[in-house]
């Protein structure tokens, strides 16, 4: 029997359950050639190279990668030539987008699927290093007979991969020969060799694509941290990570006692979370000190060395975040101040971008406090209009008054009425943006009103019968789930589908991954109401986690209040636990019967629930299981005060 037919024999065998000494990265490939792919280990397949343009459309999207990655490359070639390698650079999907190798044997390698172009994706050429690599996400080597299809049993083929700032695989590195020693043993330099240059190239990409943030990077060695460091982090001006090696990524997952393999994103979260080490400090990490002053410790006890690259430029921040998705470059800075990474965030800005410009009623959903009148005028700020951002809160304004408000009327229209009449708000946005909070709460007989004005494009005011013509963008919000609305019949269908030509939904802060961030901003602006001249405050270990574990039923808003409190509590520029008085009252209270409330936009339902017991304190109390007391302090504390008690 030839080797051809012993190596089927052998792949048959295997795959029917026989026992076999091949690594089990190797059977499970087979298996998966069979039962996945489709593939016959009788059948040998020819190599299969894309054509120019083919190649093209995976070549575009690695543009960056590929050009950092060359110089790795050929410095990897130089090692490997002398023993007759080709090197390849393949993008996730098994296409080599990028190939060295000597062009003196061009003809035998191309042949051999050794060339630019050429498809080793596991589903079409069976077992090979670059498809066994993308389906483990680990380095491999398979050595000859190792491969699934016979033709390639003459090849010795040796794959890392290459991951991306976010922690996905981008790329694989491969390197291989036509003809190699049989023991497999023999490739073990090899695989050292392709894995230290996957790192480098890892290394080389971040710091090309975060020139301004922090590059953090670390090596066991204090010899060796400045010049052959083993992992790298970036991290932006508030701490928060915003990418990392490979490496990077595994050494935070051990510093957070967390499976790498199955860890979400780290994108967004501290850097501190970490390591010993808060941002102010990073500056000691920095060449100006010995290597020896630069130890670092993770959060699991383990010491290493630190180099910290300081930003190319002082914009720093994440507008500069040129690793960031194709798409999320393209959003307007307003748009992207609102996210710090956030991926549910990161989504919906991308989509708030591409509708800023375009003639379609927006609807924002979110719970109270989540920013949706925030992110209506940042909308607004990034399209092209000429005209106002004017906004109306359809729940604060009484139902006689929010006719006239938005209608306008005529001289004379009612008693009481100005003798020139007014300028209704939808008139006043013309050319701009109308924003309609609270857009749940408008009275049945308005929302026909406002359903004409938007068919039309055209205003009556009250008492007038000459119609206005309006030119306006609508964008309408609300912290209540409209369809069900509808449902209940308690808002008409017809003007929901025209409000809602597109749904934006802002998640809740408890469930962002940037809260950390966006606490970090409040605490560096100085708050809102000092426009910037009170001096940044820092936030101690134990308050910041306390701020991360907090449920946030009244999300940025109860935020922004508990950081303005905090600042004008705290000692020494350090808030601390003792400084967060709303957050204690909430824990202890929440370890009570508190449980209903705490759930889901607490304080919006506790109003609707109050509303529903129209403001009867004890109905409400008996309802929620507590005692009359109890609800006064909640009201109190969320700033709730029934109507007959409201200051006038
Ligand atoms: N990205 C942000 N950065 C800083 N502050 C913010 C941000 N988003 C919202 N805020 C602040 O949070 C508060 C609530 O924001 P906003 O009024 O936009 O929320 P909302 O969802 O419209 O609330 P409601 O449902 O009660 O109308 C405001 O004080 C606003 O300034």
């Amino acid at each position: 029997m030839n080797e051809t037919s012993l190596h089927i024999r052998e792949v048959v065998d295997v795959i029917g359950g026989a026992p076999s000494m091949r690594d089990s990265l190797v059977r499970d490939s087979w298996r998966r050639c069979v039962d996945q792919h489709g593939l016959d280990p009788t059948r040998r397949q020819r190599a299969h190279v894309l054509p120019d343009s083919r190649l093209r459309e995976h070549r575009d999207p690695l543009e960056s990668l590929i050009r950092t990655a060359r110089f790795g490359l050929e410095s990897l070639y130089r090692q490997v030539a002398g023993q007759d390698y080709v090197v390849l650079l393949s993008d996730k999907r098994g296409i080599s987008v990028d190939y060295i190798g000597d062009r003196g044997r061009e003809g035998a390698l191309h042949r051999a699927g050794l060339t630019l172009g050429s498809d080793w994706s596991e589903s079409h050429a069976g077992t090979c290093a670059v498809g066994a690599c993308i389906a483990s996400g680990e380095p491999v080597v398979i050595h000859r007979s190792d491969h699934f299809d016979a033709t390639h049993i003459p090849l010795t083929c040796t794959a890392a991969p290459i991951y991306d700032a976010r922690g996905e695989l981008a790329a694989v590195v491969d390197i291989s020969a036509l003809h190699s020693p049989p023991d497999k043993i023999s490739q073990a330099l090899a695989l050292q060799l392709v894995r230290a240059s996957t790192l480098r190239i890892e290394l080389a990409h971040l710091m090309a694509s975060f020139r301004s943030e922090w590059i953090l990077r670390f090596s066991r060695s204090q010899e060796f941290v400045d010049v052959d460091p083993e992992a790298a982090i970036a991290i932006d001006a508030s701490g928060r990570v915003v990418g990392t090696t490979h490496a990077g990524r595994k050494l935070m997952a051990r510093a957070l006692g967390l499976d790498w393999r199955s860890m979400p994103s780290l994108l967004g979260r501290s850097f501190s979370e970490a390591f010993d080490v808060e941002l102010d400090e990073l500056p000691r990490f920095t060449r100006a000190l010995p290597t020896c002053d630069r130890s670092i410790r993770l959060r699991n006890g383990e010491r290493l060395y630190a180099h910290a690259a300081e930003p190319h430029s002082s914009s720093g921040g994440q507008a500069q975040r040129s690793a960031a998705p194709a798409a999320s470059r393209a959003i307007p800075a307003t748009l992207q101040g609102l996210s710090g990474g956030d991926e549910q965030m990161d989504r919906m800005l991308v989509m708030a971008a591409r509708l800023a410009d375009q003639p379609i009623a927006l609807l924002l959903q979110g719970e109270t406090g989540c920013g949706k009148e925030v992110l209506a005028r940042a909308i607004h700020d990034s399209g092209k209009h000429s005209g106002p951002f004017v906004a109306i809160n359809c729940a604060a304004l009484p139902e006689t008054l929010i006719e006239s408000e938005l209608f306008g009327y005529v001289p004379g229209a009612f008693t009481g009425a100005r003798a020139r009449g007014r300028k209704g708000l939808i008139e006043e946005a013309h050319g701009g943006t109308l924003f309609l909070d609270e857009i749940g709460d408008m009275p049945l007989s308005l929302q026909a009103r406002l359903l004409r004005v938007l068919a039309e494009r055209e205003v009556v005011p009250l008492g007038g019968s000459r119609p206005i013509p309006v030119n306006l963008r609508i964008i309408s919000a609300t912290h209540r789930e409209l369809a069900d609305h509808v449902r209940s019949g308690a808002f008409r269908e017809d003007l929901f589908y025209r409000l809602s030509g597109a749904v934006l939904r802002i998640p809740a802060l408890r469930s962002r991954r940037d809260l950390g961030w966006l606490l970090d901003r409040l605490l560096q602006s100085g708050g809102r109401k000092s426009n910037g001249a009170l001096r940044p405050v820092r936030v101690s270990r134990a308050a910041r986690e306390a701020l991360e574990a907090h449920h946030w039923p009244g999300n940025i808003r109860e935020l922004v209040n508990v950081v303005e409190l905090a600042r004008v509590l705290c000692n020494d520029g350090v808030i601390e636990l003792d400084d967060l008085p709303a957050l204690r009252a909430q824990a202890s209270e929440s370890t009570g019967v508190d449980a209903q409330t705490q759930a889901g936009d607490g304080a919006s339902k506790l109003a609707a629930l109050l509303r529903e017991c129209h403001w009867n304190i004890s109905e409400a109390a008996r309802r929620l299981g507590v005692d009359r007391t109890t609800l006064h302090r909640r009201m109190r504390r969320i700033g709730l005060v029934a109507p007959n008690r409201r200051p006038h």
